[in-house]
């Protein structure tokens, strides 16, 4: 669909000003990518106002103008449209440009702080293993089936949204698993897109740089449900505390999982090990490779999201046990009698299951040895907590760099630093440079012993000052382990 009128169908419009029936190439929202006749979209940024770049898409060529201020200047040939939210007018318009490929493919939405990528990767492999073409969009990976679509994003933004939806589409696919981010539900990147249906994993500290406030961080995820259309499915975690406050507005079908709580989809962990977990599930005991209590929650959400998509709970299980999740999330590296585990926890709640976990299923008098850093130019209020929680599971923590960014790493270290006692101190190093953390962690270690290596996951880089080094957590813990245990 690349007439004008049409690719407004649906949007708020304010005013407009100029020819309505014009062809458009394409819709953008960076000044710097138009190309002749583009819809240039202006919307106001972290950074800037792109209401600022209108004149610059206007050399580039572009035809039209979207946004929620008219320019003083009004060009002669240029189609001007004047909108009540620029962000929400470029998903509504991206979706009618590629065809609204969400009316055509079932597409479900995962939030909350953590778990979001281990449920959709679970549901994507799941579906696929079930016979079904299946996108995914992931923080690891975009995929199409088996096809990889690099991601730069969590949540790609709203013209990539339904690009990679229409690609879905065109390849077959009925379903698509994707992520929603607290910081693309604000954005606006999922505007114009058609849920089949939304969860809820939980909430816990994150990102109150960009939101603020807590309370701030949780309407942004309620937002999510708030909107969904009556014939979908909201799915929550009735045990974490804010589960109600996502359905409260919402008008799709309530339904909930949970451990703890009543649940429509309820489970009981009966073994929780190294090599996996064993839930009984209505009566059927089945063993899964996943590993921790938090993965039963992830799993018991996949099965809800499978049995409300229409499958049958059997086959569901059946396959469900014999999947191993995402890259990057619990990956347990053991060479030279030395257990080294990769994980991406990066939250306080996340870092505090990981260890918990691992300190559930230690049988004896190993070693624990944490390394674990936090992001620069990110929130900041997290550091302390993250290091205590580190120090009070582990029998030693060491401090090290996870992507500090634009920040000095040395501040960073010392605002984790600031959440330790000094009766704790004597536990903890603190080594800037990541590999000697890790190369320091194996050092210290005997055989049996556990290192735990936080934060960085599936993640192949070091980003320091807008550069990417490459630096691979389990690739240098497979080169030292295999050095320095001498196998
Ligand atoms: C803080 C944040 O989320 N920023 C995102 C946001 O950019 P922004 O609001 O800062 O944009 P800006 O630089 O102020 O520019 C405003 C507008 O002017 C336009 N512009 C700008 C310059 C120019 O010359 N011409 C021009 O037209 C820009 O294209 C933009 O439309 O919108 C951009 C387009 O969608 C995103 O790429 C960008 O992600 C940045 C790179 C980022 O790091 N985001 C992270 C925090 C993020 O989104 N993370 C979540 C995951 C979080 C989680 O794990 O839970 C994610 O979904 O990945
Ligand atoms: N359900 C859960 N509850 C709490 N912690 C979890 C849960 N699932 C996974 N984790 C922990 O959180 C880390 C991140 O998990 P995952 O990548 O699935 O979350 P995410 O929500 O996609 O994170 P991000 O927002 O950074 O993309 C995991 O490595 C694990 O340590
Ligand atoms: N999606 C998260 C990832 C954090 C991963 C961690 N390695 C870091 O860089 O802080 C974020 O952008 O905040
Ligand atoms: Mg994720």
């Amino acid at each position: 669909m690349n007439v004008l009128k049409d690719i407004l169908y649906k949007v708020s419009l304010t005013s407009t000003i100029g020819d309505m029936e014009r062809r458009v190439s394409e819709i953008v929202f960076d000044s710097r990518k138009v190309s002749e006749n583009a819809a240039f979209v202006a919307v106001a940024g972290t950074q800037v106002d792109g209401h600022e770049f209108i004149p610059a898409a206007l050399e580039k060529g572009a035809g039209t103008i979207v946004c929620e201020r008219l320019p003083e200047q009004i060009k002669e040939g240029i189609t001007y449209v004047q909108v009540v939210n620029s962000a929400k007018a470029l998903g509504v318009m991206a979706s009618n440009f590629f065809g609204n490929p969400s009316d055509k493919i079932k597409v479900v939405a995962v939030t909350g702080t953590n778990g979001k990528t281990t449920t959709v990767t679970l549901l994507h492999q799941l579906f696929v293993r079930m016979g079904y073409s299946t996108g995914l969009l992931s923080t690891v990976e975009n995929k199409i089936n088996e096809e990889v679509i690099p991601a730069t994003h969590t949540t790609p933004d709203a013209v990539s949204v339904q690009a990679l939806l229409r690609k879905m589409v065109d390849a077959g696919c009925t379903h698509c698993f994707m992520e929603a981010s607290s910081h693309a539900i604000v954005q606006e990147r999922i505007a114009g897109l058609k849920l089949a249906g939304a969860v809820f994993t939980n909430i816990t500290h994150d990102h109150l740089d960009y939101h603020g406030t807590f309370d701030e961080y949780i309407k942004a995820k309620k937002k999510l449900f708030d909107d969904l259309p009556k014939d979908a499915f909201a799915l929550v975690n009735a045990d974490d505390k804010r589960a109600m406050v996502m359905l409260q507005n919402c008008k799709g079908t309530h339904q909930t999982f949970g451990l703890k709580s009543a649940a429509d989809f309820k489970a009981k962990i009966l073994s929780n090990t190294l090599e996996g977990l064993e839930l009984d599930i209505n009566g059927r005991l089945t063993w899964f490779r996943m590993i921790g209590a938090f993965n039963a929650y992830n799993l018991l959400g996949v099965l809800g999201v499978s049995v409300l998509l229409g499958e049958d709970e059997e086959e569901v299980l059946r396959e469900l046990s014999g999947i191993k999740g995402a890259k990057g999330r619990f990956d347990r590296i053991a060479i030279g009698g030395i257990t080294a585990i990769v994980d991406y926890a990066h939250t306080p709640d996340a870092l505090d299951n990981v260890l918990k976990t691992i300190n559930g299923v230690r049988t004896g008098n190993e070693q624990l040895i944490t390394v674990v850093g936090c992001g620069g130019n990110r929130d900041k209020t997290k550091r302390p907590t993250m290091a205590k929680i580190a120090v009070t599971e582990s029998t030693k923590a060491i401090f090290t760099s996870d992507n500090p960014r634009f920040e000095d790493p040395m501040e960073i270290l010392r605002d984790m630093q600031a959440g330790v006692g000094p009766s704790e101190i004597r536990k903890t190093l603190t080594i800037e440079d990541r590999r000697e953390a890790i190369k320091t962690a194996i050092m210290l270690s005997q055989r049996g012993d556990i290192i735990l290596v936080a934060g960085k996951g599936h993640e192949d880089y070091q980003e320091i000052k807008g550069v990417k080094h490459h630096f691979d957590d389990a690739e240098v813990v497979t080169e030292l382990l295999t050095q320095l245990t001498g196998n």
